[in-house]
């Protein structure tokens, strides 16, 4: 039976828990950051300059307003002393004898004048500021997607969408937030503290002194707290961007998702990320509270020292009472400057580490840029392999001397089991990866030395998977030729024979594809990217899976239209439906990292797909005649 009035043993057994559980979670939030968790500082800030340089006139007249508003508002406390000084305490010379009428009816309208003028120039700073901010953000966020749109197509592969989202937008919008919020507070309680100094010290050196002498203090806060919340607000960031990757994969996968009733699982899954995401915030929370608790107290000493030293002065007649007022109300109003002023580094921590994160972004390497490669005015689209050996990143070696030439008008079947390769040949030819050894010359240039641009404009895929963008089918058709005229895309239309489909929709070609074209058939899907295939009219095109999902009715239109686009192009065919394979005029056996060509009466009887194609080949020729 616990005691009245006292504790029983499980009781202080309890708080005894959970005092070391409180004192365990500050050791936590206090624990040192370790070397790789302290990202980049002041060198972020001077990267970041190259997109303010610009700006400067609009900075430089943002700042003077600033100033102003700054220098006006700190003539505000020392209406308090000609208050007391002045008016209460009878020195009626001071004022009425500037002006027609009494000291009090001065100092009232030269407040209202100031408050005037200082509303009016805080008006054009906000003004001024709101510029700068839009047009920082405008041109960092610009640069920023044009320099990721530029990667590799590797990175995209080995990155989910919604992490390189993250740190495209989410970044942006926390340095946007430093600089519509913290930058321009900054500046002015800045000037604001430097005009109050200059009162101050007009006003009682002594004094003032004793207020300086706690600046070591504030600094002290800075040192101790600066690098763990730096590196706590790099945790949340990375964390964040795991949420929003996890989100956009979800999404994107939904059609899974539903399939599975994976919905429960999913939720749990993101909300197992976010609840990190939260604990890491609130540790962040608290890291905040404490520097800031520390710097009140601090602050409330100081002004327990000016009140004990100002008062004493006083007292012994070495200061007037207006003065001491006016001093202790700009003690009072410039508290929050003050702790605003060294909260800054500390605040700004999570914009560096954005900052940080940014820039990290801005240092990946780009794809080898157009500059000094090779982009050919004339090209015929004869490819050539030899000895081409690759692997993935960390993999086994997947392709171990891949040999062999493909001239215009060949259509090549690239056959052999699953996860042989196949789609490999065609990444290593769109330049998605580079070869380990060997070379792929187009026309005799070496691959290597082409831009990758420049590549990709003279070839066509048409793949299983067929990405169709939010707007109208004529749009999403005219996405391989922007310049293309409305006859020229509905004359590809025709060929892909997609023509008829499009004009029983609604809207005909105004017609708006959904999201990720949803609102089509797959076989109406494949026939636009042939559309697109028409259109480009590139000299290679590269067929995958082309028809993997349609009905045979539908496969046999596909085909046909295939039939008519792969005439005179380098054709490089890869299926294992063996009614398309129909189409190729030759067909090269991947197998063991290798190719051969084999004759459609020899293809071995171990490769299901092959084999089939080899039950119904027949020449190109047959096929387009
Ligand atoms: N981005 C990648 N990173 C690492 N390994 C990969 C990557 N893409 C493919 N691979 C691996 O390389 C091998 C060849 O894959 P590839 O997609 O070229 O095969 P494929 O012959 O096209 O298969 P399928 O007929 O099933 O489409 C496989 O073992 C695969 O796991």
């Amino acid at each position: 039976m616990p005691e009245a009035g006292g504790l029983s043993g499980i009781q202080c057994s309890g708080l005894f828990r959970r005092s070391r559980r409180g004192l365990s979670f500050v050791r936590e939030v206090l624990r040192s950051p370790s070397g790789a968790e302290r990202p980049g500082g002041t060198e972020d800030i001077a990267f970041f300059l190259r997109y303010v340089r610009p700006l400067w006139k609009v900075g430089a007249s943002a700042l003077l307003a600033t100033v102003f508003v700054a220098g006006l508002k700190a003539l505000i406390p020392l209406s308090s002393k000609v208050f007391i000084d002045d008016i209460l305490l009878g020195n009626e010379a001071g004022l009425s004898s500037l002006f027609p009428v009494s000291s009090l009816t001065a100092l009232a309208a030269a407040l209202l004048l100031l408050g005037a003028v200082m509303g009016g120039m805080d008006v054009l700073r906000s003004y001024l500021m709101a510029q700068l901010r839009e047009r920082f953000s405008l041109a960092l966020q610009t640069d920023l997607f044009d320099h990721v749109l530029r990667f590799p197509l590797s990175y995209f592969r080995s990155q989910q969408t919604g992490y390189v989202m993250s740190r495209v937008s989410d970044d942006v919008q926390i340095l946007q937030y430093v600089f519509s919020q913290f930058l321009p507070t900054m500046i002015a309680n800045v000037m604001y503290v430097a005009f109050a100094f200059v009162v101050l010290f007009s006003l009682n050196l002594r004094l003032t002194l004793v207020v300086l002498a706690f600046v070591p203090f504030f600094l002290l806060v800075n040192v101790l707290f600066i690098g763990r919340i730096r590196a706590a607000s790099y945790r949340e960031r990375e964390r964040q961007a795991y949420v929003s990757r996890d989100l956009a994969e979800v999404i994107t996968g939904i059609d899974t998702v539903k399939t599975h009733a994976a919905e429960d699982r999913e939720a749990g899954r993101i909300s197992r990320t976010l609840r990190d995401v939260v604990q890491i915030r609130i540790k962040n929370t608290m890291l905040a509270a404490f520097s800031e608790y520390i710097r009140i107290g601090v602050q409330f000493l100081m002004l327990v020292a000016v009140f004990w030293y100002g008062g004493s002065e006083v007292i012994a007649g070495a200061m007037s009472v207006g003065d001491f007022v006016a001093f202790t109300v700009y003690i009072a109003t410039f508290a929050a400057s003050v702790s605003i002023f060294f909260s800054f580094p500390v605040v700004i921590q999570p914009a560096l580490t954005s900052a940080a994160r940014i820039r990290e972004i801005f240092g990946l390497e780009r794809e080898v840029g157009e500059e000094g490669l090779l982009a050919p005015e004339h090209f015929r689209g004869q490819i050539a392999f030899t000895d081409i050996a690759f692997a993935y990143p960390g993999g086994a070696p997947v392709l171990r001397g891949v040999s062999f030439t493909a001239r215009p008008g060949d259509v090549i079947a690239v056959v052999g089991r699953t996860g042989v390769g196949k789609t490999t040949l065609i990444n290593l030819l769109m330049k998605a990866f580079s070869p380990q050894a060997g070379t792929i010359m187009l026309d005799g240039i070496d691959l290597a030395d082409l831009d990758p641009r420049w590549v990709r404009r003279q070839i066509s895929v048409v793949s299983q998977e067929i990405f169709l963008f939010h707007t109208t089918i004529e749009e999403n058709i005219r996405y391989s030729r922007p310049e293309a005229s409305r006859g020229e895309v509905i004359e590809a239309a025709r060929k892909a024979q997609v023509h008829d489909d499009i004009l029983g929709f609604p809207n005909g070609y105004a017609t708006v594809v959904g999201e990720r074209g949803t609102r089509l058939s797959v076989g109406q899907r494949q026939r636009i990217a042939i559309a697109r295939a028409f259109l480009k009219d590139a000299p290679i095109l590269i067929l995958d899976e082309p028809t993997s999902a349609l009905d045979t009715a539908t496969e046999r239109q596909v085909q046909e239209a295939l039939g008519t686009l792969a005439r005179r192009r380098t054709t490089l065919l890869i299926s294992h439906r063996p009614s398309l394979l129909a189409i190729a005029g030759r067909i090269l056996l991947l197998e063991e990292g290798r190719v051969r060509e084999v004759e459609p009466g020899s293809i071995p009887a171990g490769d299901a797909a092959a084999a089939d194609a080899q039950k119904r080949h027949r020449p190109v020729a047959a096929c387009n005649p």
